[in-house]
């Protein structure tokens, strides 16, 4: 998995900021580097005119003694506010404070008279527990005045490691050091957050090594080299054979999924029905096989045929119970498989059975709704996924504007290039569909559950507004293309 998209949590960050210390960079240059980023970014998007800045008392506040200094320098008129005595001020943030020759007001909703922006410097890593009430107070003022706000690290108040917040104030944007932390990607800290830069302060990469990341952000640094490949002598039983099970009478779901299926590169797509909607399946497909599926002895002798490499169950399948022994029959043939939508509702009283068939390499893509009928989890999004992948043995998608990817052995990817457009009925099913597409070419569980979602994504933004699921398959070799690796 790619360094550069690694996620660290801000104690996974304070150990990089003391290995890095310790490997002969002294903090207080951090803070420097830290502090000067944060105006330069200030500078490229602001003209000069008053700055508050909201200052904490750990180093997140001594970032912004320096962001102070620096924009006052460049002759922004600047006032400083402080939560807490000066004096009481450690480390690398008393050095920085003392640079600062101008006064050093107490923080209140008087130090905020005049601004035209202002800097949240009151916490960072070292949020700890709930911001205080008269700081949650001071930050709902900042918004009721709607000044520009530019948070240092993360906006005060939200959780780094979880993207969960209490008192924080919306931030227009953000600066982080280093690294992204997962609170960045996972709602409701994403759109805290604002636009979201990254400064290289020189922390140490090497000190990232003994930390054993398992979180990244999702991207094709992390999966790219897994993505199939095509060779002069393929054919097309080398590129996979996918089997969905489409619905009836719900039949949009299974065409979908389907269709984004063979998009995906599967060199073959089988869609098995029912034998009422044969003719509504086979007149809308010309380069997928539709064969009639009547009952699970016939998918036991389908599944005979070795050659299917990857099985799709869900898209518009049915809660009930024939959905439920069908599901447990592709789970028996131990084939990689993807169960969506009804094929995970059709475990809710009995999940434990569902997890106990998963053996081979297995997909499981819930919303939100399908998650909770299968998991008793708690905490943040990424917290569950990974429980409820450690609980099943399954990779599971757990969906949403933050799509988060989680594997049983505890890696994790965070998606964030899904537009707010794939919010519309159907894009499940493709999503669905594509995953098996790439499992069918023999790609591994996370890597094709974390392209998957990345292609969808990057599929959706080609097509901009009006987008409606039909539109989606036929855009996903432009988001192949856009990968820039020949492939498709
Ligand atoms: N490696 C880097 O990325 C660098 C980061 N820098 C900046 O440093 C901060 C992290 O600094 P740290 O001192 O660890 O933490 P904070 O400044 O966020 O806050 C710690 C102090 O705040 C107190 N605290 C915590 N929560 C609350 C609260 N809800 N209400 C009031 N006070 C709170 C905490 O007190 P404790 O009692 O918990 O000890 C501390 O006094 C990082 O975010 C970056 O901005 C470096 O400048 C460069 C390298
Ligand atoms: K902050």
């Amino acid at each position: 998995m790619a360094l550069a998209t690694a996620l660290l949590t801000p104690a996974e960050m304070g150990e990089v900021d003391r290995r890095t210390i310790a490997g002969g960079t002294a903090g207080a240059l951090l803070m420097e580097r830290a502090g000067a980023a944060v105006a330069a970014e200030i500078g490229r998007r602001w003209t000069r005119r008053p700055v508050a800045v909201l200052c904490g008392p750990g180093n997140n506040g001594g970032d912004g003694f320096v962001v102070a200094r620096r924009l006052a320098a460049e002759g922004w008129p600047v006032r400083l506010a402080l939560l807490g005595e000066r004096a009481a001020l450690r480390g690398d943030a008393a050095h920085h404070a003392a640079l600062w020759l101008q006064p050093v007001e107490p923080l209140g909703p008087a130090a905020l008279d005049g601004a035209g922006l202002v800097v949240d410097a009151l916490f960072g890593a070292g949020l700890s527990r709930p911001l205080d009430a008269p700081v949650a107070g001071l930050l709902a003022e900042v918004g009721r005045r709607r000044l520009a706000v530019v948070a240092v690290d993360v906006p005060s108040g939200l959780d780094g490691a979880t993207g969960l917040a209490s008192g924080a104030v919306a931030a227009d944007l953000t600066v982080t050091f280093g690294w992204l932390k997962p609170g960045h990607l996972l709602q409701p800290g994403r759109d805290l957050c604002g636009e979201t830069v990254l400064a290289d302060i020189g922390l140490d990469p090497a000190a990232l090594d003994a930390l054993g990341v398992k979180t990244w952000a999702n991207d094709p640094a992390s999966w790219r080299v897994a993505l199939p490949r095509l060779a002069s002598g393929t054919h097309k039983y080398m590129r996979g054979h996918a089997l969905v099970l489409g619905g009836w009478p719900m039949s949009g779901a299974g065409r979908l999924a389907a269709r984004a299926a063979a998009r995906a590169g599967a060199g073959l797509v089988t869609v098995a029905v029912p034998p009422a909607g044969h003719g509504t399946y086979a007149a809308a497909f010309e380069s997928q096989i539709v064969r009639p599926l009547a009952d699970a002895h016939a998918l036991d002798a389908l599944l005979a045929d070795r050659r299917f490499t990857g099985l799709l169950l869900g898209p518009g399948a049915g809660a009930g119970g024939t959905t439920r022994v069908m599901a447990l029959r592709l789970l028996a043939a131990e084939r990689p498989c993807v169960l969506d939508a009804d094929a995970l509702t059709a475990f809710a009283d009995a999940p434990a059975e569902l997890f106990a068939a998963i053996r081979a390499p297995t997909v499981l893509t819930p919303h939100a709704g399908e998650f909770a009928r299968l998991f008793k989890t708690s905490g943040d999004k990424l917290t569950q996924a990974r429980a409820a992948a450690a609980e099943s043995g399954a990779v599971l998608v757990l969906k949403g504007g933050d799509t988060v990817v989680a594997a049983p052995d505890g890696r994790a990817v965070i998606n964030a290039n899904a537009p707010p457009t794939l919010a519309t009925g159907g894009t499940g099913d493709v999503l669905a569909g594509l995953i098996v597409g790439l499992l069918a070419q023999g790609m591994p569980a996370f890597e094709a559950a974390a392209a998957g979602v990345w292609l969808h994504g990057a599929a959706a933004a080609t097509f901009g507004p009006g987008l409606i699921a039909s539109d989606l398959p036929d855009r996903i070799p432009v988001a192949l293309r856009r990968l820039g690796r020949s492939r498709a």
